[in-house]
């Protein structure tokens, strides 16, 4: 009997040499990035332009951050759940986190790098602010991509002025379970970024969930990055783009595990172009702020996106959203 062939995640070639703006093959790769993320909310996309140098060295600063003293990390505090420093802890022992804020602005990456290293750590910030400027530009090439596929990138052209965007990046590490403990690294969620542009290193562990319940792991290539859209993403483009669960499992006996992630947010409110509402397509979410339902959500729910955010409209705006 043949074997029932594993499902993948789509992958797109965004090398420079197949993204010549204006060109049919353009239009042809901003369709192909649009579909990918309606159907699975995710792909892979072969990016050359983060050299593996620079990802290595990435890799290299976290693991120097990491290890630094539990004392000197959890002064990264933030307000907002999703913004600091989360220890290993009972619940996710496998899990260690840092999220560093404004992190593609040299302002950013200083104030960070001082609270760790109050006597310098010019290596430090400079790769971090390297990558994550580089991060953030793959992560706009793919905004303008799915705008150009819809045919809202002039409408739309404030989502591409400095300042409408917050960059966070979230380092992490895995360790591999004990004999008797969970694999899970990270819990299942969905991101509620506008999108999240995802590196693992050596180890694999992403596993992303299809609209039908499958999951698909994801094996790291060379100068491959993973692509979430998140629930700000799916809102602004009035439900079209999919936000996918996904989550991390490790395996008993393998290394280390470190990711990268660039999470982008949009500054004051997400609002759906008028171009994607139509009779067929009434408007499903009213205007939100998107760092009020960042505050507003719970990493725990385990609620779909679309029931947050009308809970989170219910709260903010006194009348629940059509879902
Ligand atoms: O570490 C990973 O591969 C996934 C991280 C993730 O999903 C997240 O930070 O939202
Ligand atoms: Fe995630």
């Amino acid at each position: 009997m043949a074997c029932k062939p594993q499902p993948s995640l789509p992958t797109l070639d965004l090398t420079s040499k197949n993204l010549k703006p204006d060109s049919s093959s353009w239009t042809t790769k901003c369709d192909d990035v649009r579909i990918a993320l309606e159907e699975y909310g995710c792909f892979v996309a072969i990016y050359d332009q983060i050299s593996s140098e620079l990802s290595s060295a990435m890799v290299t600063c976290l693991k120097d951050l990491f290890s630094l003293p539990t004392e000197t990390k959890v002064q990264n505090l933030s307000s907002n759940k999703y913004f600091g420093h989360v220890a290993p802890n009972t619940l996710f022992p496998l899990y260690e986190s840092v999220g560093i804020r404004g992190v593609n602005t040299p302002e950013g990456t200083r104030t960070f790098t001082d609270l760790m290293w109050p006597s310098g750590n010019d290596d430090f910030s400079k790769t971090l602010l390297s990558y994550a400027k580089q991060a953030s530009e793959l992560e706009q090439l793919i905004k303008r991509m799915v705008f150009q596929s819809y045919g809202v990138l002039r409408s739309c052209d404030s989502h591409f002025i400095d300042d409408s965007y917050s960059y966070t990046l979230r380092g992490t590490k895995y360790t591999s379970p004990k004999l008797n403990e969970s694999n899970i690294g990270l819990q299942i969620h969905t991101d509620k970024t506008f999108v999240t542009v995802l590196e693992q290193n050596q180890v694999n562990g992403l596993e992303v969930q299809t609209k039908n319940g499958e999951w698909i792991s994801f094996e790291n290539k060379p100068s491959s990055f993973v692509i979430i859209a998140g629930d700000a993403f799916m809102a602004w483009s009035n439900g079209r783009i999919h936000s996918p669960y996904h989550r991390v499992v490790m395996h008993a006996g393998s290394k280390v595990r470190y990711s990268i992630t660039i999470k982008s947010y949009k500054n004051g409110m997400v609002q759906t172009p008028e171009e994607l509402v139509d009779d067929e397509h009434p408007l499903q979410f009213e205007d939100f702020d998107h760092l009020g339902y960042m505050q507003f959500t719970n990493i725990a729910d385990q609620d779909s996106p679309h029931e947050r955010l009308a809970k989170y409209h219910s709260a903010v705006l006194g009348k629940p959203i059509k879902i």
